[in-house]
């Protein structure tokens, strides 16, 4: 291998300095603006280090198929963190280095979560979806907190089948409690980057041992409960017959090695997994929208015509209507292009040496796609940076073939929670435009107010407090006929 890299180039980058690589060329809290600012000096694939760690970024759509979808034996894997067993996060599914114990969790996501048996849970989507309509028509000036209960409520009920209460439930509490130790212990997002960008992570190398080892303990115990409480609510209602359908159910009826120890340990660490993963991201992606309405008034009332035309006013849109609605479905291709929620994916590691389109790509690189960068590419969607959904048209006023599938990653770590994830946004957003307008709060004379939120830093990146003014459009719409408006 030596002589290859001898003879083969890395992929052009920033010239580094020695043992800190290029760690002041970038900018710490929002890196993927620095990845994507490279673009133009060293093209689709770019290599850097960092403390020693060797990356690569890849700034392109075709660049990420090319490599980690074509040649997924080599990409899939993800980077090793030390902490994961102290801070007891070793059951999480995304951060699984790649082999036999992560292909079980993938089978059992899977199970509940492939296209069509994600179709399944429509009917629990649309009720979330009328009691997120209920929550913020009760207090308005709480909507984010209700779309963030929408987002752990629908998890939830499709992987436990278990009804969360409307205020305060203990389950949801509990694991939103395990999460905010976790990413105390581990940095302010999740720890998959830790080994690569413990600065981003804001994880001092001085970071007294005495102090880490308390919070790890603590992260270990809420996590345990956040992994094991709800699972044995689920197993114990499938053992007597009371369960609905859910994932656990799913799992346990048609798994042939149900019964045993390794099984259960994969099924209830997949399941906390899908909360951790499928939650704040859910909720980050309607919050973005929600500031897109507000900055975008024109396209928030042409996408409400749209559903006052095909929908009406005496009931509520359902997924029965969605092929009816090319303009929403464009609003929430742009939500996801806009502002990826992830905007450099997950990393992934390289499990073998390569060689791509001459340059070499070592084995233990971090390889990072810069969703960011696929998604503001100007030749591709030009004016990137404006809110436009009219540009997934045609000529022929048809809607073009571009998801946005970028916003969800590539290759076979690509998010397995896409095609639920995808529902819970399109029945959330199509709800939230029927039912409300959103505007830009007010000062105290009165005039609008530019919404210019703090973002988060981490992994993922969302608001982290947005002010609306949040007024219902519905005459006459009381929480009686919300709850009880059936499609
Ligand atoms: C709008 C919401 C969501 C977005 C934008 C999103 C995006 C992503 C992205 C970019 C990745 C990394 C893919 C890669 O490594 O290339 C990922 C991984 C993952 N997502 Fe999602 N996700 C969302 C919702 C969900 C939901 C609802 C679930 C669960 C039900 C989920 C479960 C997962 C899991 C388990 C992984 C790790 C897969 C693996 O490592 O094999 N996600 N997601």
């Amino acid at each position: 291998r030596r002589k290859q890299a001898r003879a083969l180039n890395f992929p052009p980058g920033p010239k580094g300095l020695p043992l800190l690589g290029n760690v002041l060329d970038i900018n710490t809290s929002e890196p993927w603006l620095t990845f994507t600012q490279w673009v133009a000096s060293y093209g689709d694939l770019v290599y850097c280090t960092i403390f020693g760690r060797q990356i690569v970024v890849i700034q392109t759509v075709p660049v990420a198929r090319a490599l980690l979808e074509q040649r997924s034996n080599i990409y899939s894997d993800r980077p090793p963190v030390r902490t994961t067993k102290e801070v007891g996060s070793e059951f999480n599914s995304a951060m699984l280095q790649y082999g036999e114990e992560w292909r079980l969790h993938r089978r059992i996501f899977h199970q509940s979560f492939r296209a069509e048996a994600a179709r399944n849970y429509l009917p629990n989507q649309t009720r979330k979806a009328r009691q997120l309509l209920m929550g913020i028509y009760e207090s308005p000036d709480r909507y984010q907190r209700h779309v963030e209960l929408f987002a752990s409520s629908v998890i939830m009920s499709v992987v436990y089948d278990y009804e969360t209460a409307p205020h305060d439930d203990p389950l949801v509490l509990a694991a939103e409690r395990a999460i905010e130790v976790l990413v105390k212990v581990a940095g302010p997002s999740t720890a998959a980057l830790l080994e690569a960008f413990p600065f981003l992570l804001k994880l001092p190398v001085w970071f007294p041992g005495a102090t880490f080892k308390r919070m790890a303990i603590q992260s270990k115990k809420s996590l345990h409960e956040m992994i094991d409480v709800p699972f044995r609510y689920a197993r114990d209602r499938v053992n007597s017959c009371t369960s609905g359908q859910c994932m656990i159910s799913e799992a346990i009826k048609r798994f042939p090695e149900s019964g045993s120890e390794g099984f259960e340990v994969a099924l209830k660490s997949s399941s906390a997994t899908a909360f951790i993963a499928g939650v704040e991201t859910t909720a980050s992606t309607l919050i973005i929208f929600v500031l897109a309405m507000m900055l975008y008034p024109e396209v928030q009332e042409r996408a409400q015509k749209e559903i006052d035309a095909i929908v009406g006013k005496d009931r509520l849109p359902g997924f029965g209507d969605r092929s009816s609605l090319p303009y929403v479905e464009a609003v929430l291709r742009e939500t996801l292009r806009w502002h990826p929620v992830f905007p450099l994916g997950l990393p992934h590691y390289t499990t073998k040496s390569d060689v791509y389109a001459g340059h070499y790509i070592p084995e233990g690189c971090v390889v990072l796609a810069n969703l960011w960068a696929m998604s503001r590419d100007e030749a591709k969607y030009s004016k990137a940076s404006e809110f436009i959904p009219e540009r997934f048209f045609k000529e022929d006023g048809e809607l073009n073939d571009d998801s946005i599938a970028l916003a969800f990653g590539f290759g076979r770590r690509v998010c397995v929670g896409r095609h639920f994830a995808d529902a819970s946004v399109w029945i959330a957003i199509v709800h939230l435009l029927a039912a409300f307008k959103f505007m830009k709060p007010l000062d105290e004379n009165g005039a609008e107010k530019h919404p210019d939120p703090e973002w988060s830093t981490g992994l993922i990146s969302h608001p982290l407090k947005l002010e609306c003014r949040v007024v219902p459009r519905l005459s006459g719409m009381n929480a009686a006929m919300l709850m009880e408006s059936n499609n």
